[in-house]
């Protein structure tokens, strides 16, 4: 089951198996640049927590989607956590101890026998894909550009679903192994849910967190370009000489300018920032801000800036309602968990939530990807299409 704080395959396979037989929901995530695995098992399903004061007393894993009436969080509360470091269950007190058991012993017989572990989550939605084709797109990029000069909005971000058929050996475990190994800097996310489906992700961009330390980071990340195919693995540490064109450095300025604005509207001080700076997300790179704040004692303090940050102009657009409501009209699908947020809370003491970008849904005889594209006056449909492209080519390419 362990080895080197990691888990197989099989055993990953076993657990979603299993969480289908007990209709419980999972999570198994790894946070940047970590060698530890961590699992969530829960009874009770995914809650919304509305009062963001109460928030700071929660503990569990967020999976908010991009959509969200308030400012609530989806939270899934632990009953069961796992970590692949100390591989040992450790059962929370108000955990359903006949709940328990037979989890535990559905699991053992799962991973004992060689009975058929393919099964996971399949959401609703599976009826109801729409795949935007080029035309499609980029066409819908051209009216976001007329709405931008009639000053509707200044940015909008337009994302597309990809459908692709699974290959029958496939199993999102092994998508999400696959993950762990190419997305050392992002964090990677497999979570299966009866009301959610299946999701499988490798984020690049922190919303918010705060560590042990009181320290609270957020960063704005935007912009897009291909790592340079003249590039070799072993260069790829220092990306100071990339250039970036004016369109793209103030995109990722608009979203730095409103997590700035976040901060300031409830009155946060000692707001440190570094950047922008050129960050890489496995083969792809993007530029990034990072804001800091240390020594912060207010528990609540995150939640608070989540109702403020959430979503960011990095996914959504500005003015913020103006955009929502065109992706809302205008994309033809249901964005779901796809840049919503998602991420430990309060679990050892520690918060990190994730844009889920990079990610993809599983069905049963599909998988759909997603991702969008900011646009902006100066942008180009074609080249935005491209982008869009590109963010989901290491994924499709793992799917085949
Ligand atoms: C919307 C996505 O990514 C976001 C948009 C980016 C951009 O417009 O260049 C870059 C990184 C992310 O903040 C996505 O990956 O789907």
């Amino acid at each position: 089951m362990k080895g080197g704080g990691t888990l197989s395959v099989d055993w990953l396979q076993a657990l979603l198996a299993t969480s289908v037989q007990q209709q419980c929901t999972v999570a198994v995530w790894r946070l940047p640049e970590q060698q530890n695995i961590s699992v969530l098992v829960s009874f009770s399903g995914v809650q919304t927590v509305v009062d963001f004061q109460k928030s700071a007393t929660l503990s569990g894993f967020a999976v908010t989607p991009f959509y969200t009436s308030g400012n609530e969080i989806q939270l899934v509360k632990p009953d069961m956590l796992f970590d692949s470091n100390f591989g040992d269950w450790r059962i929370q007190p108000h955990a359903d101890r006949n709940k328990v058991n037979a989890f535990l012993r559905l699991l053992k017989k799962q991973l004992s026998s060689s009975t058929d572990n393919m099964s996971w989550f399949v959401h609703t939605s599976a009826n109801q894909q729409y795949q935007a084709d080029k035309t499609a797109y980029t066409k819908l990029v051209a009216k976001a550009l007329g709405k931008i000069q009639q000053k509707t909005f200044d940015k909008v971000v337009l994302a597309r679903q990809k459908i692709m058929t699974l290959s029958a050996s496939v199993h999102p475990a092994d998508l999400f192994s696959a993950c762990l190994k190419l997305y050392r800097a992002g964090m990677v996310s497999l979570i299966s849910a009866p009301n959610l489906g299946t999701w499988v992700g490798a984020s690049p961009e922190r919303l918010i967190s705060r560590d042990k330390q009181g320290t609270i980071r957020t960063t704005a990340l935007a912009a897009t370009q291909p790592v340079p195919e003249h590039v070799s693995t072993s260069a790829r540490q220092s990306w100071d000489n990339i250039n970036w064109s004016h369109k793209a450095r103030k995109e990722q300025a608009f979203v730095s300018r409103f997590i700035r604005d976040c901060y300031q509207r409830i009155g946060l001080k000692n707001l440190v920032e570094h950047g922008p700076g050129t960050v890489a997300a496995y083969d792809m790179l993007h530029l990034q801000t990072d804001f800091m704040i240390e020594h912060e004692t207010t528990d609540y303090l995150p939640f608070l800036l989540l109702a403020q940050l959430h979503p960011t102009p990095a996914v959504c657009g500005m003015d913020r309602t103006a955009a929502r409501q065109f992706i809302l009209a205008e994309e033809r699908f249901s964005r779901q968990l796809y840049s919503g947020y998602l991420g430990p809370v309060n679990l050892g003491g520690e918060t990190h939530l994730f844009v889920n970008l990079r990610c993809m849904q599983f069905f049963k005889q599909t998988a759909a990807l997603y991702a969008g594209a900011g646009i902006t006056m100066d942008s180009v449909p074609e080249k935005e299409w491209q982008e869009t492209e590109l963010k989901m080519q290491t994924l499709s390419e793992l799917l085949r």
